[in-house]
This record gives C-alpha cells, sequence and structure tokens, in this order.
C-alpha cells in the first residue's frame, strides 16, 4: 500500500497473509480474506498452478512471532473457472481456498461480512484497503500491516478513455488515486467498507493497479466487486 499507515494489530481480523513454498520456506505472496471457518477469498492472479501454498491468520508483524499467528494449510484450491491471467481486464479475478482446519476464531482472528448480492455502494462510502504490499512501486515490503483509506471513485469516472476505460468492468470497483493505492502483495487483499449497520463488509478483492506506477493518477486501484459472485461463492461453499 502506497502512503498508507500501520493498522492497529488484528483490526482486520480476516486479513490473511497467503504464503507460497520456495524451497524450505514460504513467504508472503498475496493477501486474502477468511469469509467461513476454513474458506478464504483471494484473486485469480495470486494463484500459479503447481505451487505450494499455507495461509497464516492472526498476522500482524511478519518480522516478529507475536503468539497470535496460526497457520493452515490448503485442502483445495478454486479458481474462477473464466479468470484469464492474460486477460485482468475481463474481471473473474478470484479464487476460493478451502482450509485443512478452521483456525480458533478469537480477537485476532475472525470471519469477514460479505455484501449482498448484486449490492453497489454508494457515493463517498469509508473503504480501507489493507495489506502487506510494497510501500511504492519496486518499493520494500512493510513488516506490518498497513491500511489507507481509499475514496471510492464511480465507474462513470473510471471507464473514462483517460481512466482506465474499457478496462474496468462493472464487476469490478475502483478505489484510490494518485495519493493512496494499492502495490505488488495486497493483491487478492480485502477492500473493507463501512456499512450501514456498522459493520465492515468485505466489497472488493484487490486485483490490479497500473503496471507503470502504483498510485499513478487517473489509474486508481481496481478491485473485484464481491456483490458481484457472492451466488457463486456460495455455491462453491455447499459443494466441495
Ligand atoms: C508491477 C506491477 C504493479 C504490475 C501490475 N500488477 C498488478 O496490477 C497485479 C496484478 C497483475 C495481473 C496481470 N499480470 N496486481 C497488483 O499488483 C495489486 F494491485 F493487486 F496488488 C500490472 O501488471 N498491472 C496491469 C496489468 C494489465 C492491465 C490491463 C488491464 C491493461 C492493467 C494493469
Amino acid at each position: 500500500i502506497v502512503n498508507g499507515v500501520d493498522a492497529r494489530p488484528h483490526s482486520w481480523p480476516w486479513q490473511i497473509s497467503l504464503q507460497v513454498k520456495h524451497g524450505s520456506r514460504y513467504h508472503h505472496t498475496c493477501g486474502g480474506t477468511l469469509i467461513g471457518p476454513r474458506w478464504v477469498l483471494t484473486a485469480g492472479h495470486c494463484i500459479w498452478p503447481g505451487d505450494v501454498y499455507r495461509v497464516v491468520l492472526g498476522e500482524h508483524d511478519m518480522s516478529q512471532q507475536e503468539g497470535t499467528e496460526q497457520i493452515r494449510d490448503i485442502l483445495r484450491i478454486i479458481v474462477h473457472p473464466k479468470w484469464d491471467i492474460d486477460h485482468v481486464a475481463n474481471g473473474n479475478d478470484l479464487a476460493l481456498l478451502k482450509l485443512d482446519k478452521s483456525p480458533i476464531m478469537n480477537d485476532s482472528v475472525g470471519v469477514a461480512c460479505l455484501p449482498e448480492a448484486a449490492e453497489i455502494l454508494t457515493h463517498g462510502t469509508p473503504c480501507y484497503i489493507s495489506g502487506w504490499g510494497n510501500l511504492y512501486t519496486h518499493g520494500p515490503m512493510p513488516d506490518k500491516l498497513q491500511q489507507a483509506l481509499l475514496p471510492v471513485v464511480e465507474h462513470s469516472v473510471c471507464s473514462r478513455s483517460d481512466w482506465w476505460g474499457i478496462n474496468v468492468k462493472s464487476t469490478m470497483i475502483c478505489a484510490g488515486g494518485d495519493i493512496v493505492a494499492g502495490c505488488n502483495g495486497d493483491s487478492g487483499g480485502p477492500l473493507n467498507c463501512l456499512g450501514q449497520d456498522g459493520r465492515w463488509y468485505v466489497q472488493g478483492v484487490t486485483s490490479f493497479v497500473s503496471s507503470r506506477v502504483c498510485n499513478e493518477v487517473k489509474k486508481p486501484t481496481v478491485f473485484t466487486r464481491t456483490s458481484a459472485f457472492i451466488d457463486c461463492i456460495l455455491k462453491n461453499y455447499e459443494n466441495v
């Protein structure tokens, strides 16, 4: 996250770190959201066939053992059937991970709320992006989870030709701008938006930013709109 701040530890208890195995060590590759006792939602572009992953929950400072971390292996990975890594602008940048067993729910680990199917964010809804992505383009990863308030950019603006144009679909949400933005490593993480009921809802899954600079003017961060995939998510819930 570019121009974010350290999150208060465990204030986004559904935020997970998706870690990929290289040799004998695992390292953070993407964010994700715990949406059920044994289910994590992340981005399709985070999953590479043949790689081995694990999920770390209750994480805050990656450089410390804080005693709140819980590590789980993944039983099953379901990438959206229409996700195409060569056509990120087509959308469907989602994957579901089934954990081998549920983590212990406590102050540091909890399940996120998902929006109603087809729900559209009202203009000006406060949304925070969270993640351990780069602090700036080609910059370092932070140790501590970062967060930033991202203003939602309505579709009519985001799809202007000098903004994202036709690369942004109605199944996506744009948020942020030339100050705050997601960056490499924030992929798959949540866009946390405050609901009318005072609860936080995960309205987006971090998908892409400009390939030139993470916080490029008129290229806000683009998220997969979770409310467009509720039926799809729930269908998998029951079947696997
Ligand atoms: C150095 C990084 C930041 C490059 C940048 N990466 C990204 O935006 C990757 C997702 C890449 C998927 C496709 N390979 N996502 C992220 O970094 C995230 F913002 F989610 F954290 C990118 O490729 N962005 C991109 C690629 C294609 C498009 C087409 C829609 C034109 C737009 C942006």
